[in-house]
């Protein structure tokens, strides 16, 4: 017999458990979908149309809401022999500038036409931005240009600005261009310069974090999809829903708690979804997202963090900044990287501590010693070096502190000469 076989006792259709489910319906989004609708209602009237700026925290249903409302809007769009109407949507996940968007809406353009993708770079940026410009002319019409994820783009704004005025400055002739930019992130938009602020966010609308009876709302119906009758115990939906709700508020998180817990109770061979599955599956989770969280940190921040990681295999924590500054420092120079300054190395640590990897202490020593911070490890040292093992410059590092770690401090002094 095989290791792997095919097992459907708990799922009857794992589908509706998957990230990229379109819902047949969205639920407890009924006023920013009114809003949403608002906004977008011009288009049919066939009146200039403001763009759009959609912002909340991630899994609050922006990138579902505005999948669900174009797809209304072609329909209906298409009853009208006098509206001509194409949307192109781009994620800039992996872009960050005016620039590579501008790129990446050519080529998305030009392969809806069955054209040839233009190169990513070897343009200036002016070039890149005329090509776009022909491209949305020969479509005509409305064009509905959807940017997800548009905060990657960081400073490098241009395109926010030239895109909504390319008719006003008389770029393209035969196109109106309505921009939708999705973003989760608060920062960005506050930070977006006056001039892009004014036309971009004509009509903002706040996704706001789900609260625990939106989230079961949203995972009943697909719940019900995917576990087999008589498999869900009646308290997993709500209690995936508080967890999810007390955490992000995030559908996505509590969809994937819900799928976990499936997992999870199939792993063992159980006949229904538990109160302790769920639980299980918060707890792996959790796991997940703080390795995730190392994973994600730059350069830098492995640097500080790998020297924290020094100091709790030597038993040396909790450990002041300054002293950790010069374990940092030291590895940096192994690293033959520029060190930052030790202010930085105390925002690292802090953004650290955000991320729930490590404990900060705040210590007052009254006027001798005035107000300083401890740190220390708020995961398991292990995890830590798994993380660094698996990022190459960090490797022999790793080596270094798991042995110092597993000799209960006899590699004491060969570890704090390295
Ligand atoms: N109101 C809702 N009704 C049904 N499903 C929803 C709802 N809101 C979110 N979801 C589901 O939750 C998941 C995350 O939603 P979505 O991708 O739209 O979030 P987002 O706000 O765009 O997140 P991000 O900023 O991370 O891209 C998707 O699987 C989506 O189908």
């Amino acid at each position: 017999m095989g290791m792997f076989q095919r097992d459907r006792r708990v799922f009857a259709d794992a589908e509706p458990l998957d990230d990229s489910y379109e819902p047949e319906d969205i639920r407890e989004r009924d006023e920013e979908l009114e809003k949403y609708q608002r906004a977008l209602q011009p288009i049919i009237d066939n009146r200039p149309t403001s763009n759009i700026f959609l912002y909340g925290k991630t899994g609050t249903g922006k990138t579902v809401a505005t999948k669900f409302m174009l797809s209304h809007l072609e329909d209906d769009a298409a009853q009208y022999d006098d509206i001509d109407l194409s949307t192109v949507w781009v994620s800039c996940e992996n872009l960050s500038s005016s620039y590579q968007v501008a790129v990446a809406l050519v080529n998305e353009l030009r392969e809806s036409r069955g054209g040839d993708r233009i190169s990513t770079t070897g343009y200036s940026q002016q070039r890149v931005f005329d090509i776009l410009y022909e491209e949305l002319d020969v479509l005509g019409g409305t064009v509905v240009i959807v940017l997800d994820e548009i905060d990657n783009i960081g400073h490098s704004d241009d395109i926010l600005y030239g895109l909504p005025r390319a008719r006003s400055n008389g770029y393209v002739e035969d196109i109106r261009p309505v921009i939708v930019g999705i973003s989760n992130d608060f920062q960005f938009r506050d930070n977006l310069s006056p001039k892009v602020k004014d036309t971009l966010a004509e009509k903002e609308i706040l996704f706001p974090p789900y609260d625990a009876n939106q989230l079961r709302s949203i995972l009943e119906p697909r719940a019900e999809k995917a576990f087999h009758d008589g498999v869900l115990d009646d308290d997993v939906v709500p209690l995936c829903s508080a967890f999810a709700a007390q955490d992000t508020g995030s559908a996505r998180q509590a969809i994937r708690l819900l799928r976990e817990a499936g997992e999870l109770a199939q792993a063992d061979g159980s006949e229904t979804i538990t109160e302790v599955h769920v639980r299980n599956a918060q707890d792996e989770l959790e796991k997940n997202q703080l390795y995730e969280g190392m994973q994600e940190l730059t350069t830098q921040g492995h640097a500080v963090l790998c020297a924290l990681a020094y100091r709790e295999a030597l038993d040396e924590v909790p450990v002041r900044s300054r002293d950790l500054y010069k374990r940092y420092t030291r590895i940096c120079g192994r690293l033959d990287t520029d060190s930052v300054s030790e202010r930085r190395v105390r925002d690292h640590l802090s953004d650290m501590n955000m991320l729930g990897l490590i404990r900060v202490y705040e210590r007052n020593e009254g006027l001798s010693a005035g107000r300083y911070h401890e740190y220390e490890l708020d995961v398991p040292l292990r995890a830590v070096l798994d993380v660094l093992l698996s990022t190459s410059r960090f490797e022999d590092f790793a080596g270094i502190i798991h042995s110092a770690a597993d000799d209960n401090g006899l590699l004491r002094s060969d570890i704090s000469d390295y």
